[in-house]
């Protein structure tokens, strides 16, 4: 029960904190009342009261405060008549306010979401939605959260103030009994990242028991569980209350099971928090005989494959970072959890793409440098080095694009398209490359193109297909002669991305033209070639060097 509560109402003692409040209130009056009681027994017990009675009020004040949604639902909450509804034949059961989920444990809920980047979230016992809601807050847009709940009234309770949150429509309320609602989920395989369990406490077990023989959680996901203390039964000696009992029985069989790991958080009426373990033969020696427990099994050094295509650690570089594809590959590296350096002629451009990576949270700097000029190329190289230690990620990117009829084509055009995208992603190729070859490691990822394959038409690009048909050779050659040395260098051949340029009235006729051209019916957009750049900067791609990654909607098929 909340403190904001408790003020309107009758105090009645629901957690442990509260009735060692109200034991304390009461010695303390008995002390006092008794002349041969010390004073100093009297100031004791006054200083115990303090700690005690002070704690929950401080908690709500130093915890985040709830939305505007979760206030209203929380005023309707403690100010509905229960007691008539139950009375009018409207509930079941006759709901006790208390039953609601505060600000404080909603607050640590909606953290949990978070912090476990759950998606998919069970609640078995809604009440109001209080604790629902506060969960949805933390959901990314596509998430959902299923809230099981006995009584159809309180689904038309909450559903209205759902509708006036952001956050309401990724609730989807299922009435009736909540183990029927768990073997419709199993029966049609789902899974939760994330599952609140607060509801008849009989029923904790089985509900336990059920998630996890029925894999409705999954691995590392997280199951919280409400009044695991409650009110102290559950270790008080003497205690002969039946959900006190119910609950120790849970509390055992939890802390007995191996399948998990468990911490009971004395917070409130107490909330235990339990971690579904991964497989291990020591934990399951009933299973051994028949599980290959191999790398496939347990992931390569223990990491399964979305964790191995994670670059925490790691230093990355991007040329022709300023804008359009180098920009989204500086994106994509930094949110895997490389350091990233955003290279770009225009220096500009490289602090404002610099200054959206640190706003996202992640460490990059800016770095000016024309890759045309061996000098800039060093300098970018040694810049990065002196500030970071090394280099582990190359991501050469920068490149021009100039058309013209081959007949016309001029040798100034031709020289200085050769000289950025061939020259320039040599040298840095092989500037890159020497810190690497000292340190055995490195991933060189240089942007090639679908015109590395098929001559794109009607546009005339001679210069510009041939150089980045070189930049393949390059890769294809570097790709060989350094993999014994732990240097893999691939490349990525993006179709025609949709850039604002592309969007221009001289343009337009063209995009038609190129849009009957490419199966997937549209443009590729640079968020389409991101997971590439991922994939082949990580351990994930080890085995893959030399390789030409195409990514143009089937465009070089037709
Ligand atoms: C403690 S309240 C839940 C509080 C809620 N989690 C919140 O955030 O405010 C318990 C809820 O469980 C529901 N309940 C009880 N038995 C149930 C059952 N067998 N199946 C589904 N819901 C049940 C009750 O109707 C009640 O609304």
């Amino acid at each position: 029960m909340l403190r904001r509560f408790a003020m309107q109402a009758a105090k009645v003692s629901d957690t442990p904190v509260e009735f060692v409040t109200e034991y304390l209130l009461k010695a303390k009056e008995i002390a006092e009342n008794n002349a041969n009681v010390p004073a100093e027994l009297c100031d004791n017990l006054q200083k115990a009261l303090d700690l005690a009675s002070g704690l929950d009020g401080y908690l709500e004040q130093m915890s985040s405060q709830e939305s505007e949604p979760l206030a209203e639902l929380y005023r309707k909450s403690i100010s509905h008549d229960w007691n008539k509804v139950h009375e009018d034949g409207k509930t079941f059961f006759r709901l006790p306010i208390t039953c609601i989920t505060g600000q404080v444990e909603g607050q640590v809920l909606k953290m949990l979401v978070h912090m476990s980047k759950a998606k998919r979230v069970l609640e078995i016992g809604m009440f109001t939605g209080y604790g629902a809601l506060s969960m949805a807050e933390a959901l990314p847009e596509n998430g959902q959260l299923i809230a099981c709940e006995l009584e159809p009234y309180l689904k038309e309770f909450a559903q209205p103030i759902f509708d006036k949150s952001p956050h309401g429509k990724k609730i989807t309320v299922k009435t009736g009994p909540a183990m029927d609602t768990l073997k419709e989920l199993a029966a049609t395989g789902e899974q939760f990242d994330m599952v609140f369990i607060d509801a008849d406490k009989h029923n904790y077990i089985n509900y336990y028991k059920f998630l996890l023989d029925h894999n409705l959680l999954r691995i590392d996901g997280v199951i919280c569980v409400d009044n695991t203390l409650f009110k102290g039964r559950v270790y008080l000696k003497d205690s002969a209350d039946d959900f006190g009992k119910a609950l120790r029985d849970f509390n055992q069989f939890v802390t007995d099971d191996p399948r998990v790991e468990q911490v009971i958080i004395p917070l409130r009426d107490g909330l235990t928090i339990i971690r579904r373990l991964r497989y291990t033969p020591q934990a399951n020696t009933q299973l051994k005989s028949t599980v290959t427990y191999d790398e496939v099994f347990r992931g390569v050094q223990g990491k399964q494959v979305l964790d191995r295509l994670r670059l925490d650690g790691k230093v990355a570089y991007v040329t022709g970072a300023g804008q359009g594809i180098g920009r989204a590959f500086a994106h994509a590296l930094g949110e895997a959890g490389a350091k990233v350096a955003i290279v770009d002629m225009d220096e500009g451009k490289a602090e404002n793409v610099a200054h959206e990576l640190t706003l996202k949270g992640i460490s990059s700097m800016a770095v000016a440098a024309d890759i045309s000029q061996p000098e800039d190329v060093q300098k970018m190289i040694d810049d990065i080095v002196s500030k970071w230690g090394t280099i582990h990620i190359a991501c050469n990117n920068a490149g021009i694009n100039k058309n013209s009829a081959s007949e016309d084509t001029s040798l100034e055009e031709w020289d200085q398209t050769f000289s950025i995208n061939l020259r320039g992603t040599f040298m840095c190729c092989q500037a890159a490359g020497r810190v690497m070859l000292k340190q055995g490691y490195g991933k060189i990822i240089n942007t090639a193109s679908m015109a590395s394959l098929i001559v794109p038409h009607p546009q005339k690009q001679l210069s510009y297909n041939t150089s980045k048909a070189g930049v393949v050779k390059l890769t294809q050659t570097l790709g060989t002669e350094w993999i014994d040395r732990g240097i893999r260098v691939n490349c990525i051949s993006p179709g025609i991305v949709d850039t604002p340029l592309i969007h221009s009235e001289s343009l337009e006729p063209l995009v038609q033209r190129w849009l009957s051209d490419i199966p997937a019916g549209r443009l590729a957009q640079v968020t389409d070639l991101q997971a590439a750049v991922v994939y082949l900067a990580s351990d994930a791609s080890d085995y893959m060097t030399g390789h030409n990654l195409v990514i143009e909607g089937g465009q070089s098929l037709w």
